[in-house]
């Protein structure tokens, strides 16, 4: 049945002109150009909003005159495309992609990050990989299909929320409510949060897809002490602020238990052990023997001891009111994010019991639990036809591995849509890549954003 579908969908070449090329990569260039900020839960730029809903239809005006197509504005500036298929009997599915952004201060960057300026075959520009890249290829393909007379024959919907990077409540959690609402259920949801990986394992020369069928829960723990103000020329043994900074340091200096053998890890590097020539291939394929070894290798780097662990980041310092008044209050905030294999509970004890000093309060402002793993075995239709299409796209790709998401995704929001979640992004990611997503000169090669077209 996947083999049958995935041929039928490949029948309309994916071949572009010149002209459509080019008018593929100047539509992302304007997507750029279009300052969709999210800067905090309810703080947007809405005015960028409301012009990126107008751009949309500039750029792909049979999108919106399809009468098959079914366009809704949800949360205001939130969007959701219901593309009916000729073929009712088949379950449809949802592609998800995020239009905001968060903020750019323009120093660091090689170019101003608003401006969609094109340099050495890449496009420059915050969102051009988080995530106006999928945005803007998800609605390209489908008005590229259209123009060749594409009729899907699986219905599909398309959910591109506005406030992703700032929880999603407004967007993700009102398109979920409001598909669950006319009892929808979807086959399987495809959203950001994984790439095509080149050269994040050293030894590994060859890039891998890993499609993330999991995501670490989050918490936000903010730790508060308390001291009774007075004048700083008469100071107490300990201040607000060095009994909060050392219970911070402590939480820094002691990390969360590594978690290797108990989640989808081992899974991933027992499938990728081909990959690899001898001693690695052995080592991934006896991890009941060498799994020691490969944990503690596994904690050298940040990107991949957040893989095998709990990760604690302290985003947040505030204390002081005057250089000669002890603080009568300091406050720091922790951003936990939970290994699928723990709890947020578990989190805040293993927290507490490190810190060990009660005259710190905990006050819990935000918490995610990790989500549950999405089938990827050979009947999971998400998964399968998402290889499949990998493997047909990017025939130079060798291997396509489950994962887990690092981070969190406007995904969480569809859990009661649908048990099969995945998140890809098909799209080469090498890890000085991976530092321009919410940092600096995120960029997009001209080549890459080609093929996540097709
Ligand atoms: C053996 C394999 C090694 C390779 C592993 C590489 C894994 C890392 C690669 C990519 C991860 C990129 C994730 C991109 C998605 C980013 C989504 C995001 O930033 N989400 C926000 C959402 C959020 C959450 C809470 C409050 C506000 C926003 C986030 O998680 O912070
Ligand atoms: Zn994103
Ligand atoms: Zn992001």
């Amino acid at each position: 049945l996947r083999d049958a579908e995935h041929r039928r969908a490949s029948r309309i070449p994916s071949q572009f002109s010149q002209e459509e090329s080019v008018t593929m990569k100047e539509s992302l260039k304007g997507a750029i150009q279009i300052p969709t900020v999210s800067f905090n839960p309810g703080e947007f730029n809405t005015t960028a909003l409301a012009e990126f809903g107008e751009y949309m239809h500039r750029v792909f005006p049979t999108v919106f005159r399809t009468s098959f197509i079914r366009h809704e504005v949800v949360g205001e500036y939130s969007h959701l495309f219901t593309v009916q298929g000729s073929d009712p009997s088949l379950q449809p599915y949802m592609l998800l992609a995020h239009i905001d952004v968060v903020p750019a201060p323009d120093q660091g960057w090689e170019v101003p990050p608003f401006s969609g300026l094109e340099r050495d075959g890449f496009i420059y520009g915050r969102g051009t990989l988080d995530n106006k890249n999928s945005v803007m290829a998800i609605l390209q393909a489908l008005e590229l299909l259209l123009i060749r007379n594409y009729i899907p024959r699986r219905s599909f919907f398309i959910a591109l929320g506005h406030d992703e990077e700032v929880s999603g409540a407004h967007g993700a959690q009102k398109i979920s409510a409001l598909l669950q609402a006319r009892g929808v259920q979807v086959a399987f949801v495809v959203d950001e949060g994984s790439f095509i990986m080149d050269g994040f394992i050293p030894s590994l020369k060859k890039p891998f897809a890993m499609v993330s069928v999991s995501e670490k829960g989050s918490l936000d723990l903010m730790m508060e002490v308390n001291s009774t103000p007075g004048h700083s020329s008469a100071p107490p043994k300990e201040t607000s602020i060095g009994i909060l900074a050392a219970a911070v340091s402590r939480l820094e200096q002691t990390p969360m238990p590594n978690m290797f053998g108990s989640g989808l890890l081992k899974i991933t590097l027992q499938q990728l052990a081909k990959e690899f020539s001898f001693p690695v291939n052995v080592i991934f394929n006896n991890l009941w023997l060498f799994w020691p070894i490969v944990s503690r290798l596994m904690e050298r780097d940040n990107i991949s001891n957040a893989l095998v662990r709990t990760t604690t980041a302290v985003t947040m310092f505030n204390a002081g009111i005057k250089v000669n008044v002890i603080p009568p209050v300091a406050r720091a905030t922790v951003n936990f994010r939970i290994h699928p294999a723990q709890t947020v509970q578990e989190v805040i004890k293993l927290a507490k019991d490190i810190v060990v000093d009660d005259r710190v309060q905990y006050h819990v402002l935000e918490a995610v639990e990790p989500l549950p793993v999405s089938p990827f075995d050979d009947r999971a239709l998400g998964y399968q036809l998402i290889r499949q299409t990998i493997e047909s796209v990017f025939p130079e790709i060798s291997i396509v591995v489950p994962g887990t998401c690092i981070a969190q995704t406007d995904s969480r929001h569809y859990t009661n849509l649908t048990t099969g979640i995945y998140r890809f992004n098909p799209i080469y990611l090498t890890p000085q890549d991976f530092s321009g997503i919410h940092g600096i000169n995120e960029r997009i090669s001209v080549q890459a954003y080609e093929m996540q077209n097709r």
